[in-house]
């Protein structure tokens, strides 16, 4: 495993950031654990979407070394002195951001760099980004989204699979397209003392991720904290650097009805370990219709969704906070069935 060896210094702002949280009383309910090359993994991949929207995949097929490769060039960027990282930045919302996330005044014990899948849509930001080691970091990110791309296909694969859904390729060939809007963001939490007994620093404060499905890769360091669906408690994920985690997003649970729910998860900091995690997420192109899948739900009164363009909800979700519950904008209202005058 690797570390950074110094908290890097942000900036003195950081103080001031109401970011601490009681440490939550959560259970220690296991996280569905699904080995890709399982037969049953289809059927397994289902029920973990539906009870957690969350899950851990094993025997995933990619190389050990195109993780560790992109990390430590992660590690790199994120120990070089702030000035020149901030040439990179801020975030528009691609490129190196230091504690601010998104554009609406969320803040977090973090820095990060966000990169577009999509090499045309590449910004004069991300060549900072880049910097001294263009061909080998370039190379890095390259590999590992497509191998990411790889892994989230086979994933929606086998949901396809698992739910019925013809054709099988419905929901893999929406971040397949050249066109997908996916993107790799790359997060550093730098370690942090307790501000007081039992207080500690938010890194990502508690959110879901707005695309189809989001595949992550962290170091050993713990952290990433997922929701129950009934919102009872906050569950710990136990650090695994050589297996994958999935979180299904917002755009999932638009095209199951609901069936699937988009996780909550938010990263609280480690007070003795930094903690690096690379994340792909993968979403259909700007232009692409989300809405329930037909074939899971043939009447469309029975939809809970308003049909959109993932262009039209990116939008709203980066007008939106951090917390929001951003698919409320696009629920139908139930019809009333009966109006009196009375
Ligand atoms: C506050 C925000 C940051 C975010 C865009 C948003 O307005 C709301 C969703 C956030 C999120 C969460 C998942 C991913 O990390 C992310 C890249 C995304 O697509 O949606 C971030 C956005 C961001 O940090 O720019
Ligand atoms: O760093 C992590 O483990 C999770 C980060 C996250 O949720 C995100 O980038 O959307
Ligand atoms: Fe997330």
């Amino acid at each position: 495993m690797v570390v950074l060896s110094q908290p890097v210094a942000l900036d003195n702002h950081i103080s001031v950031i109401p970011t601490y949280t009681p440490v939550p009383v959560f259970t220690s309910q296991p996280i569905p654990v699904v080995d890709l090359t399982d037969p049953e993994a289809k059927t397994l991949i289902v029920k973990a979407c539906e009870e957690f929207g969350f899950f851990k995949v094993v025997n995933h097929g990619v190389r050990a070394d195109l993780m560790t490769r992109l990390e430590q060039e992660a590690i790199r960027f994120f120990a070089l002195p702030q000035s020149l990282k901030n040439q990179a930045g801020p975030p528009e919302p691609y490129g190196y951001g230091s504690k601010r996330i998104g554009p609406n005044g969320d803040v977090g014990w973090i820095e990060y760099i966000l990169l577009n899948a999509n090499p045309q849509l590449s910004t004069p930001k991300t060549s900072d980004v880049f910097g001294q080691t263009p061909q080998i970091f370039r190379e890095a990110v390259d590999e590992y989204m497509h191998e990411l791309k790889e892994v989230s296909c086979k994933v929606l694969g086998m949901v396809t699979e698992g739910l019925g859904i013809e054709p099988r390729d419905t929901l893999s060939k929406m971040v397949r397209d050249e066109k997908s809007d996916s993107c790799l963001r790359l997060n550093h939490y730098p370690t942090a003392e307790e501000e007081a007994e039992n207080m500690v620093k938010v890194g990502f404060g508690e959110h879901t991720d707005p695309q189809i499905i989001s595949v992550l890769r962290s170091n050993d360091t713990a952290g990433l904290q997922i929701c129950m669906k009934d919102g009872s408690c906050w569950v710990a994920v136990p650090p695994d650097h050589s297996s994958f985690f999935i979180i299904v997003g917002d755009a999932l649970q638009v095209m199951t009805n609901g069936r699937f729910k988009s996780v909550k998860h938010r990263v609280l900091a480690d007070t003795r370990r930094s903690r690096v995690s690379m994340i792909y997420f993968g979403g259909p192109p700007l232009s692409e219709k989300i809405a329930p899948l037909s074939c899971l739900v043939p009447n469309q009164e029975d939809w809970l969704y308003k049909e959109f363009t993932w262009s039209q909800y990116k939008s709203s979700a980066y007008k939106s906070k951090l917390g929001d519950y951003r698919l409320g904008l696009f629920e139908k209202q139930p019809l009333l069935t009966h109006m009196s005058n009375e």
